[in-house]
């Protein structure tokens, strides 16, 4: 069997999973890498290694060993010195190893879109002392928003209200940081109407946008997200101009998820994941080429038509709320019987709990997004996780 491309795929989630289908539909042959065994994507794939992916040693070994042409990251935090260091040696990485490196840390990326390409941000300043983040409050103002400059899904951030908090804010993002830099960014804290994700594909041929997905997070962790997301067309014009202007100076090709708040008729660039984004899940059921397959398809240079909507959808998570080891799942059946419109179940199969941790999500199609969004929310109540 001769594949059209060998993929490693660094990180092996419920994102890497609904990845690794789309991709070997197409045939192609994925290697799922993660750091324990039996990951979501493991499930599925034609292969896999266990090993940190900030274990650059260990990163580089699986690399030179299975000689993929595609080394396609799936989660953030990943040693991407190696991935410069490989696609220097002539192999692609997904969508570029800058981009990678950029997107990991919030301020490389920052200075990109609010310094280079001059893009609506939110106020902020970097921090890497308690005196530093006094400044950073004075020069945003309160409420701000302070997060480390590495980190992902809202861990190590806080909102802070009153300039007593931000000591505490300080402490629990230097706890909950990622990597050795003691760095933070204090944000302006925007007081946004609604908040999007711009999923946004950079293809041979041009940029596609998919229509804009709301979502709601908490915890700076995301709960539902639908689409499409009521815009105007001025603000999803300004969205887009953006969305272009940040994946054109990263490079290469694959899909982003362009992050933006929104306030009035103002739209204010985020932060933007350079891979399929979680809030994107409602494209199961929304489109007909979802974010995996659209990514799929960029990656591996094929065509890429824009993704047709099939009607208002929405999606909402299914969490644990405490540890275990060999958790199942009940409710099934009910969850799918929710009335009022179309309904499907992702169960990631994730082998182990944790509170908050992300098994699952529902998924509706409906008549309006917020049918879809109350269909959605239901059918997620109904799933059960029992826990043993
Ligand atoms: N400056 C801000 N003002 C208001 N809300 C904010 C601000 N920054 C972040 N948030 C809220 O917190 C959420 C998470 O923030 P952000 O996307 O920066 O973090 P993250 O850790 O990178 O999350 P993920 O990796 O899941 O995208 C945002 O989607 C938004 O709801
Ligand atoms: N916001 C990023 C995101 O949603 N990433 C997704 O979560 C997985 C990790 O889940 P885990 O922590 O439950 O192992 C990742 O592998 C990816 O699929
Ligand atoms: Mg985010």
């Amino acid at each position: 069997m001769t594949y059209i491309a060998k993929i490693l795929l660094l990180g092996s989630g419920e994102l890497g999973r609904e990845f690794v289908i789309s991709a070997k539909r197409l045939g192609a042959q994925v290697i799922a890498c993660d750091a324990y065994p039996n990951a979501p994507a493991m499930q599925v794939a034609d292969g896999h290694e266990v090993f940190s992916m900030l274990d650059a040693a260990a990163l580089r070994v699986a690399i030179d060993r299975h000689r993929p042409d595609l080394v396609v990251p799936e989660i953030e935090a990943i040693r991407t010195e190696i991935l410069a260091e490989v696609e220097a040696l002539g192999v692609t990485v997904v969508p570029s190893a800058r981009a990678t490196m950029m997107t990991m840390n919030r301020d490389a990326i920052r200075e990109v879109a609010a310094v280079e390409l001059g893009l609506r941000t939110s106020r902020y300043l970097y921090a890497e002392s308690l005196e530093e983040v006094r400044a950073g409050a004075d020069h945003t103002g309160l409420p701000c928003v302070i997060k480390p400059v590495m980190s992902s899904s809202g861990k190590g951030q806080t909102t802070v209200r009153e300039a007593s908090g931000l000591e505490a804010a300080w402490d629990y993002a230097v706890a909950n940081m990622r990597g050795d830099r003691r760095r933070v960014i204090v944000e302006e804290f925007v007081d946004f109407d609604y908040e999007i994700t711009l999923l946004t594909v950079r293809t041979r041929t041009g940029v596609i946008f998919c229509p804009p997905i709301g979502h709601r997070q908490e915890r700076g962790d995301y709960r539902e997200s639908w689409q499409p997301a009521a815009m105007t067309p001025a603000a999803i014009a300004a969205a887009q101009d953006m969305a272009r202007k940040v994946v054109d100076d990263l490079g290469g090709y694959g899909l982003f998820g362009v992050e933006f708040f929104v306030k009035g008729e103002e739209v204010i660039f985020s932060e933007l994941s350079p891979r399929p984004h979680d809030t994107g899940m409602v494209t199961l059921i929304s489109q007909n080429l979802t974010e995996f397959d659209l990514h799929a398809r960029a990656i591996l240079g094929l065509p890429v038509p824009e993704p047709v909507l099939r009607g208002p959808s929405a999606s909402a998570v299914i969490l644990a709320d405490r540890d275990s080891e060999a958790p199942g799942y009940e409710g099934l059946a009910e969850a799918l019987a929710v009335p009022g419109g179309e309904v499907d179940v992702r169960i990631f199969a994730k082998p182990t709990t944790r509170p908050y941790r992300r098994m699952g999500v529902a998924l509706a199609l409906a008549g309006d997004t917020d049918a879809a969004r109350r269909i959605a929310a239901e059918a997620a109540g109904k799933v059960r996780i029992v826990y043993r």
